[in-house]
């Protein structure tokens, strides 16, 4: 196709009956009311990741969700086989300021808009994503939908009106694999650790880094309990990233439950939040969510600002309830497995981004170190990780304990690639 193609009226109208106009692109839309697969209603987020448009889609967390980008210019490099996080879009749809389809891009396989096209995902360009954007961040995320410009806005409206709030859905039940699967299989030859993950709709960059540090790793469908995973006697437990409500997800609170402390157990996003919850800990919906490349995270043991992908809704609550954290100090809170220590903390609004639970032999974090998109400076958490399994322990794996620690972890202890710790309050490095 061309850039040029003969634009389509189309809208996406939020349900608090704001409406922005521009044209269609991607996969026609389909008609109001039409079966759940071609809904283009959901959740309405924004991501201000400059790049990385294409992991941001297939990623299983952006279930449900149509996703807003920031970054006023989408489609340049076209699209590549490489950059999937999953085998599908998970995106309902996609807006944007000015999107290109540039199939002629020097990596590109095939053109963004055709991309889209092919998979059935609507999309709207030359939408003022600024106005959308403020709107949603003063407002908070709230369902929308994208339409066809002959839809009458009352259909619209109804047509959101039916589809549920993201608080309450449990979507991770929608991505989770059917079956057992088993990547890095060829490490095992070498000795490689087996790592038995949860399956909540992982990203493809995290079992890749897993694999590339010598771990097998197993996938397993939500539905399984802890004699499946600890069959074969796995050396650790990793807690996926994935989609919707992880305060709904409480079939896999009792399997976590049960495998805290017998494996040194390292979770990520929704597995951050699921371990959480499984020690005792509540989690919430953030106004607008946190969703891009650029968050800046304290390590509280170092001081040390990374500059971090994240990608949700929800977060960890502190137990005082406001979701906050005053002061950089360590801070530590009793649960049913021991003490959490908070180990990480977001400079945006300081909420929790990590926590260490020694006498769980656990930690998570709320970030992606995987980034994909974003930036690699968390990226040392892996190493960390696959080095604590080694050793026999994972506490502590997301907090440097000195540079004893950090050498047997084989990190040293200044690496990385953002500055100390001097940062204002917004985590503008100073
Ligand atoms: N990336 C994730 O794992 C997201 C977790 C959860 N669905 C949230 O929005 O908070």
């Amino acid at each position: 196709m061309s850039d040029t193609a003969a634009p389509r009226p189309a809208y996406l109208l939020l349900e608090d009956g704001t409406r922005f106009d521009g044209a269609a692109c991607g996969a026609p839309l389909t008609d109001v009311g039409a079966a759940p697969a071609g809904r283009s209603t959901g959740e309405v987020v924004f991501t201000t990741g400059m790049a990385g448009y294409q992991e941001s889609v297939t990623d299983p967390s952006f279930a449900g969700q149509l996703i807003v980008f920031t970054y006023p210019h989408i489609g340049n490099y076209g699209v590549n086989g490489s950059a999937m996080e999953s085998d599908r879009i998970h995106a309902r749809a996609v807006i944007m300021r000015e999107a290109v389809n540039h199939e002629d891009a020097p990596t590109a396989e095939q053109g963004w808009l055709d991309w889209l096209s092919d998979c059935g995902v609507p999309a709207i360009t030359g939408v003022d994503t600024r106005a959308l954007v403020r709107h949603i961040r003063d407002k908070g995320a709230m369902r929308g939908g994208l339409f066809d410009g002959d839809v009458a806005q009352a259909d619209a409206a109804a047509a959101i009106a039916a589809e549920p709030p993201m608080a309450g859905q449990d979507l991770a039940s929608t991505v989770t694999p059917a079956q057992v699967e088993t990547v890095g299989a060829e490490n095992a030859a070498s000795g490689g650790p087996l790592i038995a993950a949860i399956d909540t709709g992982i990203k493809r960059s995290i079992v890749r880094e897993l694999v590339a540090r010598g771990a097998v790793v197993r996938l397993h469908p939500l539905s399984d309990g802890p004699e499946a995973l600890l069959e074969g006697d796995p050396d650790a437990i990793f807690l996926a990233n994935g989609p919707g409500d992880p305060g709904v997800v409480a079939h896999v609170i009792p399997t976590i439950q049960a495998l805290l402390g017998s494996k040194p157990v390292f979770g990520i996003c929704m597995g951050h939040q699921l371990l959480c919850r499984a020690v005792g800990l509540e989690t919430y919906k953030l106004p607008f969510g946190h969703r891009g490349g650029n968050h800046p995270v304290k390590d509280l043991s170092t001081g040390r600002v990374e500059i971090t992908s994240q990608n949700h809704g929800f977060a960890v609550q502190t137990p005082d309830g406001s979701g906050r954290i005053d002061g950089d100090e360590p801070v530590r809170w009793e649960t049913d497995f021991g003490p959490a220590e908070l180990s990480h903390l977001n400079l945006y609004d300081r909420t929790v981004e990590g926590l260490v639970l020694p006498e769980a032999n656990a930690a998570t974090v709320q970030y992606h170190p995987e980034a994909a998109p974003g930036p690699n400076d968390a990226g040392y958490l892996f190493d960390r990780f696959l080095e604590r399994i080694r050793t026999g322990s994972l506490a502590g794996v997301t907090r440097q304990t000195g540079d004893a620690a950090a050498q047997a972890a084989g990190v040293a202890p200044t690496a990385g690639t953002t500055k100390p710790a001097a940062t204002t309050e917004n985590g503008d490095a100073a």
